[in-house]
């Protein structure tokens, strides 16, 4: 479980500050897949760089688990998103270099973990990834290469997947295969799932919507459709 509370970042841009984010509360439950939208500028990804620790907040909490990760220090933190984190971005991020597998398991290669051979199977199995394996990033689709970041990110069984418009160099298709593994990330293996997207079919396959409007919370959508998000999005642009 992620919950964020007060949580406040101002930038300065020109010697003028730009507030990104204010008093922003929020819970993320685990197991469930929640969907960031808002207009550009709203704070979607320093909302998301916030909650993994990427960003530090000016103030406010940042639970995970139960522990506030605003107040570890920088080497407690780096330790924390290894462990208890996985990324997934718009870019793939594959080393050209290394195939699909090594591409999976290179974190935890690096880290000197072992890696959990069942586990990863499952993984290559439920994300349609058995016979590429030992492919490179520039023999798969991008489809297929996305969908190797998603075992990567979830290789070592993070608890929260951060996903910031993981569809975004998508065609449907290839988007709607890494969407269903996002899916199936919450509900079969209870990863709570944080995904910032600003398409409303790729919001629809989350539990709940979180809208953010000039960096503060503007709704929550459960059981979200296409049109249900797509009105609240109009509803939001018209405010
Ligand atoms: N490093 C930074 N320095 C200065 N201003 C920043 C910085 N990062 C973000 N901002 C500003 O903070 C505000 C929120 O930015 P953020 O990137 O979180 O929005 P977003 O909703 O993710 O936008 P988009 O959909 O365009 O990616 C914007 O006004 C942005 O210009």
């Amino acid at each position: 479980m992620v919950r964020v509370h007060g949580l406040e970042k101002t930038f300065k841009r020109g010697g003028f500050p730009v507030h990104a984010l204010r008093s922003v509360d929020a819970d993320f439950p685990r197991g469930g897949f929640t969907a960031v939208m808002g207009p550009s500028g709203s704070g979607k990804s320093t909302l998301l760089h916030c909650v993994a620790g990427l960003e530090h907040p000016d103030a406010g909490t940042v639970l995970v688990n139960g522990q506030d990760t605003t107040r570890l220090t920088e080497p407690a933190l780096t330790r924390m998103r290894a462990r208890a984190f996985g990324f997934v971005f718009q870019a793939f991020n594959l080393l050209p270099s290394l195939n699909a597998e090594e591409n999976i398991t290179i974190g935890q290669r690096f880290a000197g973990v072992a890696v959990d051979r069942a586990w990863q199977e499952e993984l290559v199995r439920s994300l349609g990834l058995e016979g590429r394996l030992r492919h490179r990033p520039s023999e798969l689709s991008g489809g297929q290469q996305q969908r190797v970041a998603v075992a990567r990110a979830l290789v070592h069984r993070p608890s929260v997947l951060f996903a910031d418009e993981p569809t975004g160099n998508l065609d449907s298709r290839s988007g709607d295969q890494v969407l269903s593994a996002l899916r199936r990330a919450a509900s079969e293996y209870g990863q709570t799932i944080i995904m910032v997207t600003h398409d409303p079919v790729a919001a629809a396959r989350a539990d709940r919507v979180l809208f953010l409007r000039d960096g503060a919370v503007a709704g929550d959508l459960a059981d979200p459709t296409p049109d249900s998000v797509l009105s609240w999005i109009r509803r939001l642009e018209s405010l």
